[in-house]
């Protein structure tokens, strides 16, 4: 019997965020908000002579993925890990993020490696800050709810609430998050409309994003379209950071998005990744 684990991580929608440039990887990353969402990835890993990664999403599977080669590279181990999510890739879901840390806990349960929840998280975040695809969803991810960043990497202070509330999302399309954090003159209009405070409750996270999203420049005018139906029917909705599409809560938000796409419904995770199980 081939010897597998499986474990799944959640995803996270950011809402706004401010760039924190470090010396390293450790200390390079985001302060901001976002919602650690009920969705996310899960990984099957086996060891294998070779490392292979099948990204797996709605029956359709890809071939490769770089964070996630790295990420086992540096660990010097070799495994076939097929990852499976409902979310679409590229989106703002985080699930760079939450392909990391799941296929990490898989691993590090597989080849008895011994690292802790903040070890595996580490080696997660540094992944995720050298390919550009992220900066601060592995510290989000590392555990659930509504998610205030005020430093970079996976050991800054974040303060975390747990409505109970459902939350919506649409998806009009990818963003590739390393086009736009390549960008100087993006990051610095970014930095000038951060919000400085932390969220009271899913409906404040809302608001604060949509100042942000308007002031920081990065909403397309597809997302444009979607963001106005929410202001006419009252919900408070903005865009997901980084990606095409755009989150809303409240009464009627499921109603608008889904003029626009399939509208995703959305819990606030409770917990971060976790093993499902191993054989034998
Ligand atoms: N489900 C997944 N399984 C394995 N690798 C993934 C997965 N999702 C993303 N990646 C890797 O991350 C790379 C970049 O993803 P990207 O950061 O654009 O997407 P995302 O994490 O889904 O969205 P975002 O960071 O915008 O929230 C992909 O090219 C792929 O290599
Ligand atoms: C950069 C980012 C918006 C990409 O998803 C996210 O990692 C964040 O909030 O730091």
């Amino acid at each position: 019997m081939v010897r597998t684990a499986v474990a799944f991580s959640p995803g996270h929608i950011s809402g706004y965020f401010r760039r924190v440039e470090g010396i390293g990887p450790e200390d390079t990353g985001s302060v901001g908000a976002g919602v650690v969402i009920s969705e996310g990835v899960r990984s099957t890993v086996e060891p294998a002579r070779e490392t292979g990664v099948r990204v797996v999403r709605q029956g359709h599977a890809s071939a490769g993925s770089p964070p996630v080669e790295y990420a086992l590279d540096r660990l010097g181990v070799t495994a076939r890990v097929t990852t499976e999510c409902r979310l679409p890739i590229g989106a703002g879901f985080g699930l760079s993020a939450a392909a990391l840390l799941a296929t990490l806990t898989a691993v590090n349960h597989l080849f008895d490696l011994g690292l802790s929840p903040d070890e595996v998280a580490a080696r997660a975040h540094e992944a995720e800050v050298l390919h550009r695809t992220g900066l601060g969803d592995v510290a989000a991810s590392m555990s659930g709810g509504v998610v205030c960043r005020k430093g970079p990497g996976i050991h800054a202070d974040i303060t975390r609430i747990y409505p109970e509330e459902p939350f919506y999302a649409v998806s009009l399309g990818p963003l590739p998050t390393a086009s736009v954090l390549s960008s100087p003159a993006t990051m610095a209009r970014i930095a000038d409309a951060y919000p400085d405070r932390c969220p009271r409750d899913l409906a404040d996270f809302c608001r604060l994003s949509r100042v942000f999203a308007e002031k920081s420049g990065l909403i397309v005018p597809e997302v444009h379209r979607v963001l106005e139906a929410c202001d006419a029917a009252g919900v408070p909705a903005s865009m997901t950071m980084l990606g095409n599409g755009v989150f809303a809560c409240g009464d009627g938000a499921e109603q608008v998005l889904s003029l626009f796409g399939e509208a995703y419904t959305l819990r606030v995770a409770r917990r971060g990744a976790y093993l499902i199980e191993a054989k034998p």
